[in-house]
C-alpha cells in the first residue's frame, strides 16, 4: 500500500520509517494534492493544537473529511487521535469526529508526563504526554488495554492509539491498521463504482 503520513508537526518520521519497513510505500502529506494515490495515512502524535492550527492555514479539514469517509485506512495516534476523537476534554478542543470516543489531553499528570509499559496483552506501549479514552461508543472496538482501560481502539477504518506505536519494535498495530484485505475491499468497490451501469 501507499500510506500517506501527515506531516504537518510531529512525530512523523518515525511512522515513515515503520510503515516501509512493513513494505508499504510512504508519502508525506502537507498539501490537498498528496491525498492524490495514497491507499492509507497515518495521523502521527505531537501536539494536536498546533496541528488543527495547520490544517487549518494548508486548508486540509475537507481532504482529510473525505479521506476517513471513503473508507480508507487511517492511523491515528495520540494527538492524532484527539484530532480523530468526536469529544475533546482538558481542555475542550474542536475535533474531527471519525470515531465515537471522548478524550481527555495530557491526561496523565505532569509527574508521569512520558512512560513505557506494557499493555494488558503484552505489546509494549510508550506514552509521552498522552491522552486517556474516557468513553467509548457502542460501534468502537477495543482492540488494547492498559490496566483495563482503553489504549487502542478502531471504528471500521479508523484504528486509534494512545500511544506512540513507531517507538516501539513491535509493528502490530500498523498490520491491525492497514490489513491487505481491507485495501483490497476498499480497490473493489472503487471498481464496482466505476463499473458502467446496465
Ligand atoms: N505525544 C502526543 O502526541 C501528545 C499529545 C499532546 N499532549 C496533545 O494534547 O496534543
Amino acid at each position: 500500500m501507499r500510506i500517506g503520513i501527515l506531516a504537518l508537526q510531529g512525530a512523523f518520521d518515525k511512522h515513515a520509517e515503520m510503515a516501509r519497513s512493513l513494505g508499504h510505500e510512504t508519502t508525506l502529506v502537507r498539501r490537498k494534492d498528496d491525498f492524490e494515490g495514497i491507499d492509507g495515512l497515518v495521523l502521527p502524535g505531537g501536539e494536536s493544537t498546533v496541528q488543527l492550527k495547520l490544517i487549518d492555514r494548508f486548508d486540509l479539514e475537507w481532504s482529510l473529511m473525505r479521506f476517513a469517509v471513503a473508507g480508507h485506512p487511517i492511523l491515528a495516534t495520540c494527538a492524532g487521535l484527539i484530532l480523530a476523537a468526536r469529544t475533546v476534554t482538558q481542555p475542550e478542543q474542536r475535533s474531527l469526529g471519525f470515531v465515537d470516543v471522548r478524550v481527555a489531553r495530557n491526561a496523565w499528570g505532569r509527574q508521569i508526563d512520558s512512560f513505557e509499559a506494557m499493555s494488558d496483552e503484552g505489546h509494549p506501549l510508550v506514552f509521552i504526554r498522552a491522552p486517556r479514552i474516557l468513553d467509548v461508543g457502542e460501534n468502537v472496538d477495543v482492540l488494547g488495554r492498559f490496566r483495563g482501560e482503553p489504549v487502542l481502539i478502531r471504528q471500521g477504518n479508523v484504528t486509534c492509539a494512545t500511544f506512540h506505536p513507531e517507538l516501539t519494535n513491535d509493528p502490530y498495530v500498523y498490520r491491525l491498521a492497514f490489513r491487505k484485505s481491507q485495501a483490497h475491499a476498499i480497490a473493489q468497490s472503487k471498481n464496482e463504482s466505476h463499473a458502467p451501469h446496465a
